[in-house]
């Protein structure tokens, strides 16, 4: 059987409440995502056994940290916490605030040989360097590996991208794509961020005035109509695929999603490594035969699933399926009519490729 993160918690304040019961596969990365005040860190921090007040139970696989009858303190929990200011030792090198922790964990408790988490980070070249020496995104990798040797059963991070800027943040993103096919710690990630939350998520949990009002694939999240992830500007899915060759000639990559080879912006992985690819519900549009003579590159058969209302009155939210595989659209209100658009007919969907986002 595998693990599982299963935890339920009370906790009243004066002017908040969180109340929240999860169980999650301890695997992979959970991404907390809810809107500012939801109640994200308070619950990390209920995990993390920082908030005693907080009633309810806790256990990460066989590792019982709280129930009715005992409270783990937070040093006594095995986790890690990276928070949105790095935190590093000043006075060590990279490589010494990488051994700190991992010097403390006996050999055989090892969960991630020193080497691994380097490479995972892409710390090889500043190994020497002091903090100091580092950009705001490069301490963050150091922080996030430093944490990883640390071997704990749960790594927690907390907004760890947020003080970062745009340029910064999209710089680590892949590396922290890599922890989820590489890595054997689960992680719970907390954001507000869409895109963060598309690309890192095994597992949504999606949280509103301190409950969870939904948890599960992230697809299957993202693509209810029900919920208001559907409806955000930034609206799509993401699809899990494979990098198949590079066209540098053209600066462009194909990646396979299925039996379908999608055209994407240059990806800077190697032929045959796991990619995943966002399509944003407004960069889908529909027509009922195979363009011909177009400038978009994908054009993809898909069956229309449901078409309802989208926030903007002007357009509708249609939730398609590419072999199975999901996909938002959200077009015109007229189109839709023209084309007579309606569940249970196959057309086309077209993407630029300069609208995916590897
Ligand atoms: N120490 C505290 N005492 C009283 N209220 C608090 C305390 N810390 C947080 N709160 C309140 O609890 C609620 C949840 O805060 P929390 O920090 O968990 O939200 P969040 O979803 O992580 O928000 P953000 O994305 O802005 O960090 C908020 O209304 C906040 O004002």
């Amino acid at each position: 059987m595998s693990e599982r993160l299963v935890a339920a918690f009370r906790l009243a304040r004066p002017e908040f409440t969180l109340e929240v019961a999860l169980d999650l596969p301890a695997r992979g990365i959970t991404v907390i995502f809810g809107r500012s005040g939801c109640g994200k860190t308070t619950l990390l921090r209920c995990l993390a056994g920082l908030e005693p007040q907080a009633a309810g139970h806790c256990r990460v696989g066989e590792e019982v940290w709280q129930d009715d009858r005992q409270f783990l303190p937070p040093h006594r929990r095995s986790l890690g916490y990276v928070f949105q200011e790095p935190g590093l030792f000043p006075h060590l090198t990279v490589r010494g605030n990488l051994e700190f922790g991992y010097r403390r964990v006996p050999a055989g408790q090892r969960r991630v040989p020193f080497d691994d988490a380097v490479r995972l980070m892409g710390l090889e070249e500043l190994l020497a360097r002091r903090p100091e020496q580092l950009s705001g995104g490069q301490r963050q990798r150091v922080a996030v590996a430093r944490a990883l040797l640390a071997s704990p059963c749960l790594l927690l991070l907390d907004e760890p991208l947020a003080a970062l800027d745009a340029e910064s943040k999209a710089a680590i993103l892949p590396y922290l794509e890599r922890l989820h096919d590489e890595l054997a710690i689960p992680m719970v990630y907390v954001t507000h961020a869409v895109d963060e939350m598309a690309r890192l998520a095994d597992t949504l949990v999606l949280m509103e005035d301190g409950r969870v009002r939904a948890c599960g694939e992230p697809n299957t999240l993202l693509t209810d109509p029900a919920l208001p992830l559907a409806h955000l500007d930034e609206a799509g899915v993401v699809l899990a695929g494979k990098v198949l060759r590079h066209d540098d000639a053209y600066h462009l990559s194909e990646v396979a999603v299925g039996e379908h080879a999608l055209v994407v912006g240059r990806s800077p992985l190697p032929p045959g490594a796991p990619a995943r690819v966002r399509v944003l519900a407004r960069d889908v549009s529909l027509t009922l035969q195979r363009a011909t003579g177009s400038s978009i590159v994908n054009i993809l058969p898909v069956r229309i699933e449901e078409l309802g209302p989208d926030r903007d009155a002007a357009r509708v939210l249609l939730r398609l399926s590419l072999d199975g595989a999901p996909l938002l659209a959200r077009v015109t209100r007229r189109s839709a009519d023209e084309l007579g658009l309606r569940p249970g007919m196959t057309v086309y969907a077209q993407v630029k490729a300069v609208a995916l986002m590897r």
